[in-house]
């Protein structure tokens, strides 16, 4: 394995340092170090901080491999300054069984550019009528410790309940989609005058918040993990706080889409910008910034939703829900985070590595860990950002199969210039090195 010395690069946008990378781990960080033999890296004036970890990504494979591929997520992800991402389970079939798990686990390892970690499903076929094999998936290869029904909600209250039972066992954690779909049937957008005016079906908050209020009661009463996924509303934001302060085990994500955009996209009735939950109103969105800032929200997680042309390219109403993210995810969270004063970059770590690792169980891993110190010792998943460039989104050239950036043409601050993966680089200078 080659070594590596990265010159100049600023831990947590602190004081340069020099960082030895060898046998997978960092071996040192200080001033003007040296090792023969190791491969230099030029990293002045570049941030230094911990791979990244998407609690929420869609890789498609098995099933709709046109639209991306365990492969060419991976390596989205990779440019993205990821070193792990949790793959979700709406795949065809979907990734309810101990097989399809350790299928996509086996496709991330040859992939090899991050760790690809299954999230299995909860209920059989994602139906919501019984659970999964939850325990057989947590045992696999794959070693399962998020579970959802992503996509759909795990609607049904008694099944909901016994799932939060069920993962205890395995210090698992069950990930919500809060959708209440009694009051979202055939919605497209955010419910509000703009829905009315547009002449689009409206997605009530309320939609959201009575599946999170539920939901914490019932984390709460039988003592288990709860995660709910892309949280979008003011007020969902407010329940979190409430569950936190009575001790609910709960944990949440908010997505980079809905940090920078609102409503306001659907104007030109583009279907890029149709998205589950809906973007929301500016109101929603200082909200969300607010509270991933005190830590309410503990994640920014990509829910990256690749889809082809045909699937999305149609009609408004026709079109599929969802938008891409990996490769975006560092930047948005730069612009609406960091030039905003509301996080510095340790708190950037805090929020995209240490916490999602810690959610996923894959911060105790020995050699496999993620969400872990920028410290000698630690296994060396690491991302080099240039904090000045501002790159304008071109979706032509991304590396995920499917095009449906919500950024496109946009200018964005920061680039991910490196990026290692247990000591061995999957980026360098901006390209993916497999
Ligand atoms: N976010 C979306 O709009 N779509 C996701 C599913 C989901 O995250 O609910 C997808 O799989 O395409
Ligand atoms: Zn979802
Ligand atoms: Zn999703």
């Amino acid at each position: 394995m080659t070594n590596h010395l990265i010159k100049g690069a600023r831990p947590y946008g602190g004081e340069p340092a020099d960082i030895l990378v060898t046998d997978g781990r960092i071996a040192a960080i200080g001033d003007s170090l040296s090792a023969t033999g190791a491969e230099v890296v030029d990293a002045a004036g570049l941030i230094a901080l911990p791979g990244l970890v998407d609690l929420h990504t869609h890789l498609r494979e098995p099933g709709r491999e046109d639209a991306e591929t365990v492969e060419t997520g991976s390596r989205a992800a990779a440019l993205g300054g990821f070193t792990a991402v949790h793959a979700m389970a709406n795949t065809d079939p979907v990734a309810d069984t101990a097989g399809v798990v350790e299928q996509v686990w086996r496709l991330g390892e040859q992939a090899g550019l991050v760790d690809v970690v299954p999230v299995g499903a909860v209920t059989v076929g994602l139906k919501g009528e019984r659970l999964a094999e939850l325990g057989a998936m947590a045992d696999s290869a794959a070693r399962v410790r998020v579970f959802s029904d992503d996509g759909h909600c795990v609607s049904d209250p008694a099944l909901m309940r016994r799932a939060l039972e069920y993962v205890k066992a395995f210090d698992g954690v069950v990930a919500q989609h809060a959708e209440e779909p009694r009051l979202t049937a055939g919605a497209q957008m955010h419910e509000g005058d703009r829905s009315a005016r547009l002449g689009l079906t409206g997605w009530p908050a309320a939609a959201e918040e009575a599946i999170i209020a539920r939901d914490v009661l019932l984390a709460g009463h039988v003592g288990a993990r709860l995660h709910v996924c892309h949280v979008s509303t003011a007020g969902s934001v407010e329940l979190l706080r409430w569950a936190k302060s009575r001790g609910v085990q709960v944990t949440a994500e908010v997505t980079p889409h809905h940090l920078l955009l609102t409503d306001a996209c659907a104007e030109g009735y583009d279907p890029v910008f149709k998205v589950n939950p809906p973007l929301r109103t500016d109101e929603d969105v200082q909200a969300l910034r607010a509270g991933l800032a005190d830590g309410t929200i503990d994640a920014v997680a990509t829910d990256h939703a690749p889809h082809a042309v045909e699937d999305k390219e149609s009609e408004w109403a026709q079109a599929r829900p969802g938008m891409l993210g990996l490769e975006q995810a560092l930047s948005v969270v730069v612009e609406t985070m960091v030039e905003t004063g509301l996080l510095d970059w340790a708190g950037v770590a805090d929020r995209m590595s240490v916490r999602p690792a810690a959610i996923g169980r894959l911060s105790g891993l020995g050699d496999r860990s993620h969400g872990r110190p920028l410290a000698p010792g630690e296994p060396a998943n690491l991302l080099l950002l240039d904090p000045t460039t501002r790159v304008t989104v071109d979706p032509a050239s991304l590396a995920s199969r499917s095009r449906n950036s919500p950024y496109a043409g946009r200018e964005l601050p920061g680039r991910v210039v490196h990026t290692f993966l247990r000591g061995v680089p999957t980026v360098l200078d901006g390209k993916a090195t497999r």
